[in-house]
């Protein structure tokens, strides 16, 4: 919880104002923040001092994972979190690829799980990584990549957290997640949610240790209109001790991820925090 105050400090302080084209809004922005999450302490990254909405960012995970591009399927999860982007946004409603309501195209686990070949097949990455994991096997490219820049036309957004690298260090594994552009007071929130939670995860279904997962962000940014509430009400709060998160431990493969798993199967303990706060999300 310190590192995403200072994060949060740190852009309040320091930070420059950038014009996104693509929101319309002005963005108080600072370049590069590591982040690294204890894992192997099960000291889970949610954010004290607002309440958050872990159980959503474990769904919208869940949806990657399952390689999901339809908002409904989101939602079905638990997460309403793609709505917007998939149906508010005039760019992709006047795409000719978009495939009706709901649709998020191309997007995050659709390139995870199939991402095409020039052939017309598909390669499913995470399954690759899985099955080396569970193997013990790293050949130093346990990469799943979401970033296809010859799709982008293809999605509603271009993906966000765009790379996840394991890395196994005896029987202990690691996670080296890379972001490009993070909406800190939203999306943070979530997302440190979702890198732990998956090296958790990881870590269960192949049979090792969770060690460090490492967050590495690019363009960290604070909206113009969510500046005011995270200045003067966000930090001005006193985080609270991390919680823990607890995983049904028969959750013992990929396939019990694609089936059966839901948010049942997670829960936090010994979350305590400050009242919600209602920051304004830009599409
Ligand atoms: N501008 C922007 N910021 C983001 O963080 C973001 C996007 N766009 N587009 C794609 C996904 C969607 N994500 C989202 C979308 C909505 C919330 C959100 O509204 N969160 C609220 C309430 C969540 C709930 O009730 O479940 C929050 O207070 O955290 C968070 C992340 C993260 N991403
Ligand atoms: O997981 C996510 C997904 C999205 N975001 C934020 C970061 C930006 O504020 C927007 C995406 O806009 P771009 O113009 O494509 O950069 O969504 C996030 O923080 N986390």
């Amino acid at each position: 919880m310190r590192q995403y105050l200072d994060l949060c400090q740190r852009i309040v302080d320091e930070g420059v104002w950038v014009t996104n084209e693509r929101t319309g809004k002005r963005c108080l922005t600072v370049i590069n923040a590591d982040l690294d999450y204890r894992v192997d302490l099960n000291q889970l990254p949610l954010v004290t001092t607002r309440k958050s909405y872990w159980k959503a960012a474990i769904a919208e995970l869940l949806g990657y994972l399952r390689g999901y591009s339809s908002a409904a399927d989101f939602r079905a999860l638990g997460a309403p979190t793609w709505d917007a982007n998939a149906n508010e946004n005039q760019a992709w409603l006047n795409n000719p690829h978009r495939r009706g309501t709901d649709d998020m195209g191309r997007v995050y686990g659709v390139q995870g799980r199939a991402w095409a070949k020039p052939d017309g097949g598909t390669v499913d990455q995470l399954r690759k990584v899985v099955d080396n994991l569970s193997k013990g096997l790293d050949d130093r490219g346990e990469i799943i990549s979401f970033y296809n820049p010859g799709e982008f036309d293809y999605g509603c957004l271009r993906p966000c957290m765009h790379t996840h690298n394991f890395s196994l260090l005896g029987d202990t594994l690691y996670l080296t997640s890379y972001q490009r552009s993070c909406d800190v007071p939203l999306g943070l929130n979530f997302n440190q949610v979702q890198v732990f939670t998956l090296l958790a995860l990881m870590a269960q279904i192949t049979g090792h240790k969770p060690g460090i997962a490492y967050h590495k962000i690019v363009n960290a940014h604070i909206y113009e209109d969510q500046l005011q509430l995270m200045r003067d009400v966000q930090l001005k709060r006193e985080p609270f001790a991390s919680p823990q998160l607890r995983i049904n431990p028969d959750i013992k493969s990929l396939e019990d991820l694609e089936t059966w798993v839901t948010l049942d199967d997670f829960a936090v303990e010994g979350y305590q925090c400050h009242p919600p706060i209602q920051y304004p999300f830009s599409v």
